[in-house]
């Protein structure tokens, strides 16, 4: 008899977590390598859950694919560590358990860059090891992404008339990441053929049964349910789950009545809470039917709060515009930034840009500066957030504070890594890059979390990318754009320029792309400015003929300040021919010089205004 004969008629019990249990013990390298190297620790865990009273055991084999294997160079042994599982797993069980080949998920929570071609070599490899040894059915575990388990389910079920169980892992109850609900997933699983559908991980009794109660008992397919211990807790340098088992037992009837007939456990969970849903529940018969609370996806979201100002690249896409970089001061003293700030709006500029940090060095958070000279300037400012000093939790609590503050223009970016900075030894977190933020910005600008929560309102941000022309190949960087805009860019902001060659080059190899660009450039101070970013800042080159005109004026500060806004001032001249966005970053605080090529800038528009209207006019 199949344990899915078993399961018309009985509840069955799984067993519980191996993972967590074995990095109790103090395991804290790859866990299913031990299938290897401590078989017989394995077995004994093995039958620590059948003596508990689990009737179906899983292999240990969760992460025992190429993907995750790799992370400990393991990725050769695939073959030998889910074959040498299912022999432990067996070995244990004897005639007293059936046998599931586990196989975890690779997409976790956050955006993934893995493809689903990877996705289906990595499991086909995996899946054919666990059949050649033969199981008793499979276990397709702890899925977030509903397209990966899809997938694979799609493959297997072509390959084996095994039982296959899939379960799904959901941080909200009720909803999976891409909010599909969970009773809707689960029936598009059981459509694929899955035998037993259910929900694992990440969520305890109390709201895995809460996302129960939404689903409804299948018709063609058993209901499954392996919930985690509690919530993990952090002590001492290590994770601990304190759920205790007599809590779980408790729980035991509530599952039943929900319709599940396989119950084990999940993260945390120890052969104790495993006994006491044998205690409780083995032998016994499912219920048949109940009273479900469906709840449909209902994302009550508002029409988008009025923004204050036209997006940006709307803006630039009509006509000549000018935003100004002024970077948050490095000291506490504010006063020449603000008299910055001031000089730049009376020259007209559209926005002032703060940087995050840049080149991974401290200055005052630009969120704060930015929310004073939109509340006491009336100006626009945009502020640039880089993946370096924020993890997925800080970037998004940061994007609904500026939403909040009604700061809609952003600039996503990586950022530079803080080894360039103040603090080498300071970790770059990068949970995400700028492909990745700009996506979840995006999704923010539907009403949903990074992590699919509904926001109750949609954010209405405008997002920039980064655009360095100053790199070897700019046909590389402009395929870096390209993919910027498919994650949902909706304008680029580029490092400066120092020649007119290049802003040719520039405009020939981007005028085929249907986002905006303000072109970066930058006013030399002086000689040793110029020699500097000619000679030490990657791909900067400043053609000879204006290093001389700089050099000629080393002993003049002065003459030579002017030089350098004569020289971007022609630059601006043949930038306003080629495109309409013209960002001004302003060196060293010094404004007099950004304020005077933005008043400069601004006029040379409107001529250009002026000189199309009457051409329009005449013809
Ligand atoms: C307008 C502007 C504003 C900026 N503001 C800030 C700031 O406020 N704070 C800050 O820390 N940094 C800032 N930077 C610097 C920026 O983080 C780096 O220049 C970065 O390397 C490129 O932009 P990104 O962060 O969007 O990187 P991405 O385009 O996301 O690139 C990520 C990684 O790929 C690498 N890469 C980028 N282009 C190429 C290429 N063509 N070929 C191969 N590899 C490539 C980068 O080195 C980086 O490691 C700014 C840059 C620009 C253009
Ligand atoms: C990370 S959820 C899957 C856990 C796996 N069944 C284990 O306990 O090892
Ligand atoms: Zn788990």
């Amino acid at each position: 008899m199949t344990f899915l004969d078993k399961l018309k008629n009985q509840i069955l019990i799984g067993d519980g977590a191996m993972g967590t249990l074995l990095y109790s013990f103090g395991v804290d390298t790859c866990s299913e390598e031990l299938n290897l190297s401590q078989s017989e620790q394995i077995q004994n865990i093995h039958r620590a859950y059948i003596d508990a009273g689990a009737d179906v055991i899983q292999t240990h084999t969760y992460a025992a694919n190429y993907l995750k294997l790799q992370r400990y160079g393991l990725e050769d042994s695939v073959k030998e560590i889910n074959s040498a599982a299912v022999r432990n797993a067996k070995k244990a069980a004897q005639s007293n358990a059936y046998v599931l080949g586990t196989i975890g998920g690779n997409r976790g929570i956050k955006t993934s860059s893995i493809t689903i071609e990877e996705i289906k070599r990595s499991f086909r490899e995996q899946l054919y090891c666990l059949l050649m040894e033969g199981v008793d059915g499979l276990l397709f575990e702890t899925f977030y992404d509903l397209e990966e388990l899809e997938t694979v389910l799609t493959i297997a079920r072509k390959e084996t008339k095994l039982p296959i169980i899939t379960q799904v892992s959901l941080s909200e109850p009720g909803f999976l990441h891409d909010r599909t609900p969970v009773n809707d997933a689960l029936k598009r699983l059981e459509g694929l053929g899955a035998d037993v559908v259910g929900l694992n991980c990440r969520l305890g009794p109390h709201h895995m049964l809460l996302a129960l109660e939404q689903v409804e008992i299948p018709k063609h397919a058993f209901l499954s349910a392996y919930p985690n211990a509690s919530l993990p807790t952090y002590t001492d340098g290590k994770f601990h789950y304190e759920g205790d088992a007599d809590y779980f037992q408790k729980s035991a009837q509530s599952f039943r009545n929900e319709g599940v007939r396989l119950l084990g456990g999940c993260c945390g969970t120890t052969p104790d809470h495993i006994r006491g849903f044998a205690a409780e529940l083995k032998n016994s018969t499912p219920v048949t039917e109940k009273v479900v609370k469906l709840k449909k996806e209902k994302i009550v979201v508002e029409s988008p709060p009025k923004r204050e100002y036209a997006p940006l690249q709307e803006i630039v896409k009509e006509r000549p515009s000018v935003i100004v970089e002024l970077d948050p001061p490095r000291k506490l003293d504010t006063t020449k930034f603000f008299e910055g700030a001031k000089a730049l709006k009376e020259a007209g500029i559209d926005s002032i840009t703060l940087a995050d940090n840049s080149l991974a060095t401290v200055r005052i958070s630009n969120e704060s500066l930015g929310y004073l000279l939109k509340s006491e300037l009336g100006m626009r400012p945009l502020i640039h957030i880089a993946c370096r000093d924020r993890n997925i939790i800080g970037l998004q609590s940061h994007l609904m504070g500026l939403h909040t503050l009604g700061m809609n223009d952003v600039l996503a970016i990586t950022g530079d890594p803080a080894r360039v900075g103040d603090f080498p030894g300071a970790s770059s977190v990068y949970d995400v890059s700028s492909f990745e933020l700009i996506q979840m910005i995006k999704q923010m600008n539907e009403g949903l979390s990074f992590s699919g929560k509904d926001l109750g309102q949609k954010t209405a941000f405008s997002v920039a990318g980064a655009f360095n022309p100053n790199v070897r190949s700019v046909e590389k960087a402009v395929k870096r754009l390209e993919k910027k805009i498919e994650y949902g860019a909706d304008y680029f902001i580029s490092q400066p320029v120092f020649s007119e060659e290049k802003l040719i080059e520039v405009y020939e190899n981007t005028k085929h792309l249907n986002a905006p660009i303000y072109i970066g450039l930058m006013p030399l101070t002086g000689s040793k400015n110029a020699e500097f970013l000619h000679n030490e800042v990657p791909g900067i080159k400043i053609a000879d003929s204006i290093r001389e005109r700089m050099s000629r004026l080393s002993d003049n500060p002065l003459e030579a300040a002017r030089e350098g806004v004569a020289i971007t001032k022609s630059l601006i001249d043949t930038a306003l021919d080629l495109f309409n966005g013209i960002y001004l970053i302003t060196p060293f605080l010094r404004y007099e010089l950004t304020a005077e090529l933005a008043a400069y800038a601004n006029q040379r528009a409107s001529e250009i205004r002026r000189a199309s209207y009457a051409k329009n006019t005449i013809f």
